[in-house]
């Protein structure tokens, strides 16, 4: 029979290590059942990419939480990509895939650039500094609701929600409920207007897709704020995973100072061995099978992303942080159709911001209590002080 586990993986003291619980779900076989919640759950690489891979079985359309849109109703106006299937999907996709496409992003790394030196340079020249507060959360703080073109007012709200967005993909815990709390629905709802948006910003290039006859007006602001929601905390964890894997393992900050071009690989391996992104869900659409076991139409499968990112069949060593691996194949970003779309405006952050302390840092070391930050989606950290030394 299909192992049963009665495992929490939305608690807290599951997210302070999670390491052992994947290794519990991986070994205990291909598809295991989680009896707290009464669903069905895979962390093995293969099992895992099988159900991201396979969108027509495995659907998104009723919804990549735990909670299923059929059955329990909805917590927001779904999004129209994340939480939607082909042919919805692939309007959404195709808008957004151009709007976050190289030629674009080209456009904005010089910007990019310039900020990403100077923050760095302002904060190393204090010695200590917190990794999260002054450079992790800062820098896409920084720059990216400018390359949206949002207003000025009220961008101390996006975190705030994007909390409360990945709370909402797991169960309604306390960790859920505190997020609700501190939050108006709405507000992120009108971001997304022509109105409250800068020409030339990322924004309202969704809207020219509008006049373009691709998307209809009412569309347009969810694509937007699927951007607002998805690109920014995301960025801010896997930035913050990097800082705190190249202060706990020095050898591979020494690679990274010996060779700058390594900035992007050492975000990669970070967003594989901590995966800022720990978890979606997917709905089976018909009787079927995975990792050999049998489902019917309305299961909700849980993937453990993080799990696959760490499966020793998949890679050797690990649980090692290594800069020179090669990460293909890591489910950090997702995988298929449904694969992050923003990736590529991800890793330019990463890149800038990882080069320019490479450049300025001989040594960076972990100087005070590190804190985490709770969340039932994402894994990161509250606080990382640092303390280094300049090159
Ligand atoms: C390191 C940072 C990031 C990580 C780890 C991450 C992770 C992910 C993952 C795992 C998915 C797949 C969701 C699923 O399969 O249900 C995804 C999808 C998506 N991401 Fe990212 N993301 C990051 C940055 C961004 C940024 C910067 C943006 C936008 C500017 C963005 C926008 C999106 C959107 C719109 C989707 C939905 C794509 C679709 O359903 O076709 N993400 N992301
Ligand atoms: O379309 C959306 O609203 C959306 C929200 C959050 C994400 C997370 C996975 C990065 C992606 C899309």
């Amino acid at each position: 029979g299909v192992p049963v586990l009665d495992v929490d993986p939305f608690s807290v003291d599951f997210f302070a290590d999670p390491y052992p619980v994947h290794e519990q779900l991986r070994e205990a076989g291909p598809f295991v059942w989680l009896s707290r919640y009464n669903i069905g759950a895979v962390a093995r690489h293969e099992h895992v990419r099988d159900a991201l891979t396979d969108w027509k079985t495995f659907s998104s359309a009723r919804g990549v939480g735990m909670e299923d849109f059929v059955r329990h109703g909805r917590f927001r106006l779904p999004s129209l990509i994340l939480e939607a299937d082909p042919p919805q999907h692939s309007r959404s996709r195709g808008v957004l895939s151009r709007v976050l496409s190289p030629p674009v992003l080209k456009g904005l790394r010089d910007r990019f650039e310039v900020e990403a030196e100077a923050m760095v340079e302002a904060v190393v020249r204090r010695k200590r500094f917190d990794g999260v507060a002054d450079l992790a959360e800062a820098f896409p703080l920084r720059v990216f609701p400018d390359a949206i073109g949002m207003g000025r007012e009220g961008r101390e709200k996006l975190l705030p929600h994007a909390d409360l967005l990945f709370n909402s993909f797991g169960p309604r815990n306390e960790l859920f409920q505190a997020a609700k709390e501190k939050v108006s629905f709405d507000w992120i709802e009108e971001q997304g207007k022509r109105g409250n948006l800068a020409p030339g910003g990322l924004g309202l290039m969704i809207h020219d897709a509008v006049d373009r006859g691709e998307i209809s007006e009412a569309e347009a602001p969810v694509l937007v704020r699927a951007l607002l929601q998805a690109g920014l905390d995301t960025t801010i964890n896997a930035l913050g995973a990097t800082l705190y894997c190249l202060a706990r393992f020095p050898s591979e900050f020494d690679r990274l100072r010996a060779d700058h071009k390594l900035a992007k690989a050492a975000f990669e391996e970070a967003i594989r061995f901590e995966a800022p992104v720990q978890t979606f869900f997917r709905t089976a659409t018909r009787a079927t099978t995975l990792g050999g076991t049998p489902l019917n139409e309305g299961d909700k499968v849980l993937m453990f992303l993080a799990a696959a990112n760490r499966d020793p069949r998949q890679w050797d060593r690990p649980d090692v942080y290594d800069i020179g691996r090669r990460t293909i194949g890591h489910v950090g970003f997702g995988a298929g159709i449904h694969a992050c779309v923003g990736q590529l405006l991800a890793r330019m952050e990463g890149e800038l911001v990882l080069t320019a302390l490479a450049r300025r840092v001989k040594t960076l070391r972990i100087a005070g209590t590190v804190e985490r930050r709770y969340n039932n989606t994402l894994r990161g950290l509250a606080s990382l002080p640092l303390e280094i030394e300049l090159a």
